[in-house]
């Protein structure tokens, strides 16, 4: 069995402790990887630093990096599909998308370092700064701590790497423990590319020891974390006064008005509700719809859902694998059981076999229910009634998170009113919650978190904006 090093200042390290790496369906162990220790993750700190303040990379270097990446993600493809596949258990066609979207990710990111740039300011219209000239320059903030979750673990870590690399900044990256193997893949493309040593160092552990010595380092600038709330949290009130930026989870919300295409609705919904056994941070958990559209809308979402075959994620003829545990699986299960003996019904699903969960629709939940007002992050939704629209947007709004949310209607009118009334950081009109195109910015409200991903609008959050005067 292959045991994997880690990554410091150029340097491939194998240590004693390792890490065994699960296929997710089989529960085989694939792989070890070498785990950090607390010296070695200060050691990746200082490598980070030393890059960042000797070997500035000008920023057609940085292109030039993170271009030759994105083009060795596509040559790679298959190879590193099959390895999201094994460690997370999403389906060959998810992790080939993952891929496909990740050579984006970094492709905007390597166009994106061309055009960092500040501004003049007319500082000489201020009464007694007569002939001063200002502008506006963009600074690198130096090093920036990457940390990741298991469900996305390829185009989440490139979103968090391509602007900190094309901002100028050198990067300590710790990915999730239960898939680490796609992002020291991703580590050996960076260095193919030609990144040079300490940009990026990449360091494998338990979140609780590696993630909390990362948090008390001061020589880290800035933070860039996703993942769920409870750890959001803790990593901002340890962090002190640095920068920290949080993608967090949500429980996102559609609403399915009167006048809305039915058939969109309901392919939308059943695509987005499931993907990846519905561990997406912005996958459909709650489906509001109104009244007179309510059983049409329920019989066609629930026939769909039960056309969904389960299995391995490696058979092209399946639509959901496993989840990413036993542990979470069975979770679901009793947040199910819960939400059945306060009165929801289930719709179809249900079931689990170890850690797969068959796709469940729950009818007749309340917004009291674990299963709506917490993240589900399971292939289970609840669909609910409505008859007023403005009530249904005060009952999603009384959820404690706000990342992305969805309406199927054909008014422009209604989908406007929405669009402002809903807040969330993201609103998706005739498309489901789970919408997001790489370039766009991200990110959500209330504990769903704080700050933009997208290249462009990453770059602006990884980079500190300084005022140059000159007295003429
Ligand atoms: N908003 C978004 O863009 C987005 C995207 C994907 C996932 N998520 C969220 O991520 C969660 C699922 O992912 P997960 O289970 O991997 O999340 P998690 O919070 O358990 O772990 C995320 C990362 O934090 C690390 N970590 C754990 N404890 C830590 C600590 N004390 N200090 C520092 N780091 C620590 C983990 O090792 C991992 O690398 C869900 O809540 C989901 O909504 C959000
Ligand atoms: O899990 C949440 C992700 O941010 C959604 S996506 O994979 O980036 O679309």
């Amino acid at each position: 069995m292959e045991h994997y090093p880690i990554l410091i200042d150029g340097e491939w390290i194998q240590t004693e402790e390792k890490l065994e790496v699960k296929d997710k369906y089989s529960g085989e162990t694939v792989a070890a990887v070498s785990v950090a220790s607390k010296q070695l993750a200060e050691r990746a700190v200082t490598a980070a630093q030393k890059a960042y303040s000797t070997n500035r990379l000008s920023p057609y270097r940085r292109y030039e990096i993170l271009k030759k990446t994105s083009e060795l993600l596509l040559e790679h493809k298959q190879e590193l599909a099959r390895i999201i596949t094994q460690e997370v258990g999403k389906t060959m066609k998810e992790s080939v998308t993952e891929v496909e979207r990740t050579a984006q990710t970094f492709e905007i990111s390597a166009e994106e370092a061309k055009r960092i740039h500040g501004e003049g300011v007319p500082v000489e219209s201020s009464p007694g700064a007569e002939n001063r000239l200002a502008f506006t320059i963009r600074m690198p903030v130096g090093v920036v701590c990457a940390i990741t979750p298991f469900n996305v673990p390829l185009n989440l870590v490139a979103h968090k790497i391509g602007p900190a690399i094309a901002a100028g900044n050198a990067v300590v990256l710790k990915p999730a423990s239960v898939t680490p193997l796609i992002a020291l893949k991703l580590t050996q493309l960076l260095e193919t590319a030609g990144l040079p040593s300490g940009y990026l160092n990449l360091v494998i552990g338990s979140g609780s020891s590696i993630g909390s010595w990362l948090a008390r380092d001061e020589r880290i600038n800035l933070y860039t974390f996703t993942g769920s709330p409870a750890v959001g949290k803790a990593l901002k009130q340890a962090t002190g006064l640095r920068k920290v930026l949080l993608e967090l989870g949500s429980n996102s919300a559609v609403v399915v008005h009167h006048d809305a295409d039915l058939n969109l609705a309901v392919d939308m919904c059943v695509n987005k509700s499931f993907a990846n056994a519905g561990q997406v941070c912005i996958s459909v958990q709650r489906i509001y719809v109104h009244k007179d559209i309510y059983e049409d809308f329920k019989a066609r979402f629930v026939a769909r859902t039960q056309a969904l075959r389960t299995g391995s994620p490696f058979d092209p003829e399946t639509d959901i694998g496993p989840m990413i545990s036993v542990k979470e699986a069975a979770r679901t299960e009793q947040w199910v059981q819960e939400a059945l003996q306060a009165g929801a019904r289930l719709e179809c699903g249900g079931q689990r076999t170890g850690a797969m969960f068959q796709p469940t629709v729950l009818s007749g939940v309340r917004d009291d229910m674990k299963v709506t007002c917490e993240e589900l992050f399971a292939p289970v939704v609840g669909i609910t009634e409505y008859a007023e629209l403005d009530e249904c947007i005060k009952r999603i709004n009384l959820s404690r998170f706000g990342l992305q949310a969805g309406i199927f209607t054909t008014s422009l009118t209604t989908a406007f009113h929405a669009a402002k009334a809903i807040h969330v950081g993201g609103m998706i009109v005739n498309d489901a919650s789970q919408f997001r195109a790489d370039l766009m910015p991200y990110g959500g409200v209330k504990e769903s978190g704080w700050g933009k991903e997208g290249p462009k609008y990453a770059i602006h959050e990884m980079t500190e904006e300084r005022i140059i005067v000159f007295n003429l």
